[in-house]
């Protein structure tokens, strides 16, 4: 395989909490509901994994999950699911899979993107140009797309602030007209939002009253 195809090619983890632990910042979206909840955040997730999937570049998506529920619907989807490791957390989470998938190139990508469109994901891949390299969220603070160098280790340092932990751990900022690679949603703004740039059809199935 030469540099251009190893270059071109990337695993996407995803990681997924359990659905009755993920997205607490949206409860009151959805009324406080536990069951209309989990549905929204497994939407979610869905329409990420399913954008990503479509990506060209992009050889196969790995959700890291505890939860079953999810690892059937994305077995659905085709997607492949990984248990969490024994150490807790996102960033511990990640670097299993990365151990795990032993790929030439790993990336990991936020769960929470159901605007997501492809050509925007395959936008940043290219500009990455071959480095590790992260996109902001749209705040500029979080982090939603980390890719490792071909043959290099990823390092997440995903949690509050992780756009400078990126950023100071080497890694090159990407910053395009991504709006919908940069749309992560943790609240109901960012619900809105993502619902103005066009969500995947699982979220708008999935949307509390409010938003329409
Ligand atoms: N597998 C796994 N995924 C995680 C873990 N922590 C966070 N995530 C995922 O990482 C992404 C960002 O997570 P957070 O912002 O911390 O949590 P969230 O569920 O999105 O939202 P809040 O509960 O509102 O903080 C989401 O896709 C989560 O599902 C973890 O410990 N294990
Ligand atoms: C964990 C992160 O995401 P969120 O904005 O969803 O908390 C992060 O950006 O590192």
């Amino acid at each position: 395989m030469d540099y251009d195809e190893v270059r071109d090619e990337v695993d996407l983890l995803v990681p997924v909490k359990t659905l009755d632990r993920a997205k607490t910042r949206l409860t009151s979206a959805t009324g406080g509901d536990p069951v209309s909840h989990a549905a929204l955040a497994l939407a979610l997730a869905l329409d990420t994994v399913s954008a990503a999937i479509a990506t060209p570049g992009v050889r196969r998506v790995v959700t890291i999950t505890s939860d079953p529920a999810v690892a059937s619907e994305m077995a659905a989807l085709g997607v492949e699911s990984l248990p969490e490791p024994a150490e807790p957390g996102l960033n511990a989470a990640l670097r299993h899979g990365a151990r795990t998938l032993r790929s030439s190139r790993v990336g990991a990508l936020q769960a929470d993107l159901p605007a997501l469109r492809s050509a925007e994901l395959r936008a940043a891949l290219d500009a990455a140009a071959g480095r590790r390299a992260f996109v902001p969220d749209r705040q500029g603070t979080g982090t939603t797309l980390l890719l490792a160098a071909p043959g290099g280790q990823l390092d997440p340092r995903f949690g509050v602030g992780s756009a400078g932990h990126h950023r100071v751990s080497g890694a090159a900022a990407l910053i395009g007209p991504w709006p919908s690679l940069r749309c992560d949603v943790d609240t109901e703004e960012d619900l809105r939002l993502a619902n103005a740039l066009g969500l995947g059809t699982r979220t708008a199935n999935a949307l509390p009253a409010w938003t329409t």
